[in-house]
């Protein structure tokens, strides 16, 4: 059969519109001595019984089989191709250990120190180097040319570039390391990477034993430094900095009051077996209420370096968190870690609903006697008022949320809570009971012992070295003092008499003489130059001047900070001036108080005094 034949076996078996006449053969293609001989077709099951006849002429077609040969080899081809594809893998699978570690995660920031201090990546000819690497901070900087002038600013970090794979050797085994980018960055969160690591090694405990010297080098590169975490709503948490310990010592409460906490947390933290004998959550929760500025954060703080662990915070108040969201963030805490929520208390001011409560609150013990007014001290149940739940949501949290998330099943082990408030009284007492907080502190304006030992502080070495100063204090007047150190107070400029022109002007800088027009627009203080020393006896005795000067209780440790700020290279005139400064708060804040309680918002003096940081310097 020809082309021209098989084309009117086609054309006879497509039916006719009008069902009456096969469709005319194209004009150019000749029908050839067998057109006559094509049966007249007349309507659909004509053309189905010319089918078989088609089929036929297909197959008897040479041009058929040739199709034929080509599709069963090009089947073949794929087929062999996806197979060796397959068995290619497999093999790599064998031969290759591969993981892969999400940017976000703790492992990649170990892999990315790790990474940093490889040499293939200062050599490599294709680098990402980094100056802004906010979410890097454990990661290794080089300072270029070893400048030793070069400050921590111009430090750059050399990381693998994205999309490009490096090769390198790790014991022996060759390695190849790619970064890509699995989401870019937005207004909430940085960019999402993934670096994968293919080791030429059939042991996967290569690839463990990579990971357990990368968190090694990692944790001995940042034992001074504990990573703070964010909720960023629903989406889990983000290290948002690695901040430096902060010393005990540097906290300043009432003899004990720290050193009972971490012994507690440190006990906890050691009982894991006895609370699982006994089949109590391990769980334990601390809140620390009281004065604004008294040191709350700082001691969280200071007792997460001494425990290391990283911090979590936790706001209530973030829009997008609901019950459930809320729930998953807290059973996707790590098993050891410092969970905070500062101000719980500005959920319940804006109305967390307090919904489903159920059964009776449990009262709470008291853990330890009360301390004096005003300085921290352990309460008990005797201080907790009533429930101050209200009714209407501000976000999708809702209190009984907000408990089952503490203490439902779901919640992690092994956690350390702590909660900060100002308003103690409008904590819901379900949220205070044992359990959830276990052991409540209260932090007070600062106490005559905070006064001295702040300022004994501020104005000694941590190193405990005896600093250089003049003068006698046995004998001289703290006017002579101020004079022999070429000091003058407030009244003429800050100068030192007899500063040499080559010493560092630390007290040229320490006091701005700021015009009248530009003191009139702003509030605060404006200190500058670096601290000045005073050996351990000296500061011991300004020490007790400057504590006899500060009414106990009456302003919080952060503004006394604040005052001793704007001294921080006139210690004697810090003390001289001290009582003037009281002083004149007071009238302040009795007039602000005044003009409070005429609009009908009293507040009481002390409060006031301790929230007005910095609102009157000298
Ligand atoms: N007891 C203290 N010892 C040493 N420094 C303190 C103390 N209290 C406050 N400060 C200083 O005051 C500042 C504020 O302290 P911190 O944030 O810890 O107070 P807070 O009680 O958490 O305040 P808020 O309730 O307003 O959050 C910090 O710079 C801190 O160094």
């Amino acid at each position: 059969m020809d082309a021209a034949q098989f084309l009117q076996t086609v054309l006879s078996v497509i039916p006719n519109p009008q069902y009456e006449t096969p469709l005319a053969i194209p004009p150019g293609v000749s029908a050839g001595p067998s057109t006559s001989q094509s049966p007249v077709l007349e309507g659909p099951t004509a053309a189905l019984m010319n089918l078989p006849q088609l089929i036929v002429s297909i197959f008897s077609m040479a041009a058929f089989w040739d199709w034929m040969k080509l599709l069963l080899l090009g089947a073949f081809l794929e087929s062999c191709r996806r197979r060796s594809a397959e068995v290619w893998a497999k093999l790599v699978d064998c031969m290759w250990v591969t993981g892969e570690f999400q940017s976000n995660g703790e492992a990649a920031d170990w892999l990315m120190h790790w990474l940093s201090q490889k040499k293939v990546f200062r050599m490599a000819r294709n680098v990402e180097v980094c100056t802004l690497c906010a979410d890097l901070d454990g990661v290794r900087m080089d300072d270029l040319d070893d400048d030793e002038e070069a400050s921590s600013t111009e430090q750059v970090v050399f990381l693998p570039s994205l999309y490009r794979t490096y090769s390198l050797w790790y014991r022996g085994r060759y390695m190849t390391i790619t970064r890509t980018r699995i989401s870019e960055a937005n207004m909430w969160k940085g960019p999402l990477d993934m670096i994968e690591i293919s080791m030429l090694t059939r042991n996967p405990g290569l690839l463990r034993e990579l990971l357990k010297e990368a968190r090694k080098a990692f944790k001995a590169a940042n034992g001074h430094l504990i990573n703070v975490f964010v909720a960023q709503g629903a989406e889990g948490w983000t290290r948002v900095a690695a901040q430096q310990k902060r010393p005990m010592s540097s906290v300043i409460l009432d003899p004990g009051v720290i050193e009972l906490v971490l012994e507690d947390a440190r006990d906890f933290l050691n009982s894991r077996k006895w609370y699982a004998d006994r089949g109590i959550p391990f769980r334990r929760g601390y809140l620390l209420h009281g004065a604004p500025g008294a040191g709350k954060t700082s001691m969280i703080h200071s007792i997460a370096g001494e425990l290391g662990l990283d911090i979590y915070i936790l706001s209530l108040t973030v829009v997008s968190l609901n019950d459930n969201s809320l729930k998953a963030l807290i059973s996707r805490l790590p098993k050891s870690c410092i969970l905070l929520m500062e101000d719980v208390d500005a959920a319940f001011a804006r109305g967390l609903p307090r919904r489903d409560l159920a059964g009776p609150d449990m009262p709470i013990p008291t853990m330890a006697p009360g301390g004096e007014k005003g300085g921290p001290q352990l309460d008990g149940a005797d201080g907790v008022k009533g429930p101050r739940g209200t009714e209407g949501g501000f976000n999708g949290v809702t209190l009984s949320g907000l408990l089952n998330a503490l203490d439902g099943i779901a919640a992690q082990e092994g956690r350390i809570l702590f909660a900060t408030t100002n308003d103690y009284a409008a904590l819901d007492p379900a949220l205070l009971r044992p359990g959830r907080l276990d052991l409540h502190i209260k932090f007070g304006l600062a106490s005559e012992h905070q006064a001295r030992e702040l300022f004994k502080r501020f104005y000694t070495s941590s190193s405990d070295v005896p600093a250089e100063d003049s003068g006698d204090e046995n004998g001289d007047t703290l006017r002579e003092k101020v004079e022999d150190l070429g000091y003058t107070s407030r009244t003429g400029p800050p100068v030192r008499e007899s500063q040499e022109a080559s010493e560092p002007a630390a007290d040229q800088s320490m006091a701005l003489a700021m015009p009248e027009g530009v003191k009139s627009v702003y509030v605060g203080m404006t200190p500058t130059g670096h601290g000045f020393q005073l050996s351990q006896k000296k500061a011991a005795a300004l020490a007790e001047r400057f504590a006899a000067a500060i009414p106990p209780h009456t302003f919080s440790m952060a503004t006394l900070q604040g005052y001793l700020m704007a001294y921080k290279v006139r210690p004697y005139v810090a003390v001289e001036e001290a009582p003037e400064w009281v002083e004149k708060n007071i009238r302040e804040n009795a007039a602000q108080t005044a003009a409070a309680a005429a609009k009908g918002t009293g507040n009481s003096s002390t409060s006031i005094i301790g929230k007005n940081e910095g609102s009157s310097g000298p």
